[in-house]
């Protein structure tokens, strides 16, 4: 008899990995032959005070055409519906179990195709971005996403007034500023993740355009908090950049756990997210 703790007594007989993109971290549990990812066990697994300890939790689960897709947890239980640094560790992931170096597979907002970057480097097709009001989404009318109407006093000396909104699959707020370190990010996240402004909430960043080809980003996680990296974030910041034309369309975006290169390709729309993967543990839940 296993001796799991009761919160993770659905995962009995589950494997796991403990991985991480550009510090961004994760326990992704595979319930493709049973098992149940609650949120409690979302919670205890994210809990850092605990034997794990992450940003996101990651179930693995079999879609109806019998692929394999990925549900996302935050740590505090709320559901995601995209996770960029995630999506390359699962692609990865399916990657080493198949032996292929391309494959496609499932997530709340879509399919994602993931591609081997190199060593320890992978590249995931997270699609286009949303950028109307109503698919980010926003609570009220907005013909220009590029600026939203959010007034917020700790942002100090802003590029250009006005946050950016996005959506990558989740709601990002992203504000420009002349330099990332100087933000009181701790303070303000919560309070646009929370503002009435974002009715499903927001992922918030302060971007800084270094020159056309380099950003540099700091993002408080819908959910989670400050997180080393976000690979969403980066996409929405260099979407926004693009908009604003304060970047070209391929930038390499610096965030505190690494970098990652984004292209958001004009022939497709769709936005290329490249970046490291780190496997640091896995074992069977119960073992
Ligand atoms: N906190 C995000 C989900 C995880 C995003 C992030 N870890 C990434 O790599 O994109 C949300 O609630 O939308």
């Amino acid at each position: 008899m296993s001796d799991l703790p009761p919160a993770l007594a659905g995962l009995d007989g589950c494997p796991f990995w403990q991985m991480d993109g550009a510090g961004n971290d994760f326990v992704i549990v595979d319930l493709r032959r049973g098992g149940e990812l609650t949120r409690e066990a979302a919670q205890y697994l994210g809990d850092r005070e605990g034997p794990f300890g992450c940003d996101q939790i990651i179930g693995l689960v079999r879609d109806k055409t019998g692929g394999t897709t990925m549900i996302i947890y935050n740590t505090d239980g709320s559901f995601a519906g995209a996770c960029g640094n995630a999506s390359r560790c699962v692609g990865w992931l399916l990657m080493e179990e198949t032996g292929e170096n391309e494959l496609t597979f499932g997530s709340p907002s879509g399919p994602l195709h993931a591609t081997r970057a190199g060593e320890a480097q992978i590249t995931v097709d997270m699609g286009e971005p949303k950028l109307g009001w109503e698919d980010i989404p926003l609570a009220e009318e907005m013909n220009d996403t590029r600026y939203i109407d959010i007034k917020l006093g700790p942002i100090d000396k802003p590029v250009l007034w006005g946050p950016s909104a996005v959506s990558m699959g989740n709601p990002h707020c992203v504000f420009f500023v002349e330099d990332v370190d100087t933000q009181a990010l701790d303070r303000f996240g919560p309070m646009i993740e929370h503002h009435p402004l974002y009715p499903e909430g927001a992922n918030v960043s302060v971007a800084q355009a270094v020159d056309r080809e380099t950003l540099r980003v700091r993002t408080w996680e819908r959910g989670v908090g400050l997180t080393q990296a976000c690979g969403t974030a980066a996409c929405a910041a260099l979407v926004s950049a693009v908009r604003r034309r304060l970047t070209d369309r391929k930038a390499t975006v610096h965030m505190p756990g690494g970098a990652l290169i984004i292209e958001w390709d004009e022939a497709t729309n769709h936005v290329f997210k490249t970046g490291p993967i780190r496997l640091s543990r896995q074992g069977v839940f119960g073992d």
